[in-house]
């Protein structure tokens, strides 16, 4: 398998124990050049306050998919751990969120990271919104397991935030099922107000 040179760097690359009858496995990890801080970015700060000036970041705001509990089938999402802007949750797999039986559906995986991943941008001290999501999906993860999420952020450039994480199957250092990395934007209290139909 060919990994195009200018799209990832090295640290980007992880050899895999496969069984494939050509050898290990060279698979790209989920960063792509779009998600990669460019050189200059700045380090994360050390953890801002969240800006809950605005309506959807209030204190008691529960109708989030990922983390509220006024959403039925949401995932219901839960920080264990914050340390500076990196994040550590956990939610655990229900019937509502299968995709094929028995298992969790690759989307609300996918909501999951956006979700952790958000968090950590939120933890920047601005008000950040989902630009690009790329996931890799690893394992698959059983109805009924516990996911525990894992996101950091790795640079900052204008409005521009590179956040990354994972989530393993069960415990902390569970087998990885899913992996991504994102680029969060910056955006104005206004974002949040200006489309909305209610
Ligand atoms: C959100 C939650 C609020 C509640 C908070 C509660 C408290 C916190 C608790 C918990 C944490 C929260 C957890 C939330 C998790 C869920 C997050 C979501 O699901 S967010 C919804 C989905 N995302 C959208 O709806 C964006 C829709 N898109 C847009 O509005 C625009 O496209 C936007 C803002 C992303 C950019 O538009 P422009 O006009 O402002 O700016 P331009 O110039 O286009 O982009 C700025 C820079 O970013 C790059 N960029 C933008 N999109 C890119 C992309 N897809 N790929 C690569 N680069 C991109 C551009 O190339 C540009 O870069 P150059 O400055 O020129 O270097």
């Amino acid at each position: 398998m060919t990994i195009p040179s200018d799209r990832v760097s090295g640290e980007d690359l992880e050899v895999w124990a496969s069984a494939a009858p050509d050898g290990p496995v060279r698979r790209r990890g989920p960063a792509s050049s779009r998600t990669t801080p460019p050189a200059g970015a700045a380090a994360p700060a050390a953890g801002a306050p969240f800006p809950r000036a605005s309506s959807p970041a209030r204190d008691d705001y529960q109708g989030c998919f990922g983390c509220g509990g006024d959403s039925p089938s949401g995932l219901r999402i839960v920080e264990t751990r914050v340390d500076g802007t990196s994040v550590e949750a956990e939610f655990a797999v229900r019937d509502v969120h299968q995709g094929a039986p028995g298992l969790a559906h690759g989307g609300l995986l996918a909501t999951a990271m956006d979700e952790v991943l958000g968090s950590v941008a939120w933890r920047l001290g601005g008000r950040y919104v989902t630009g690009r999501l790329e996931t890799d999906f690893l394992a698959p993860v059983p109805v009924g397991a516990t996911v525990r999420l894992r996101a950091w952020c790795n640079g900052v450039h204008g409005r521009k935030a590179y956040v990354e994480g994972e989530g393993r199957i069960g415990a902390p250092d569970g087998p990885v099922a899913v992996r991504a990395a994102a680029l969060f934007v910056e955006v104005p209290e206004e974002h949040f107000t200006k489309e909305r139909l209610n």
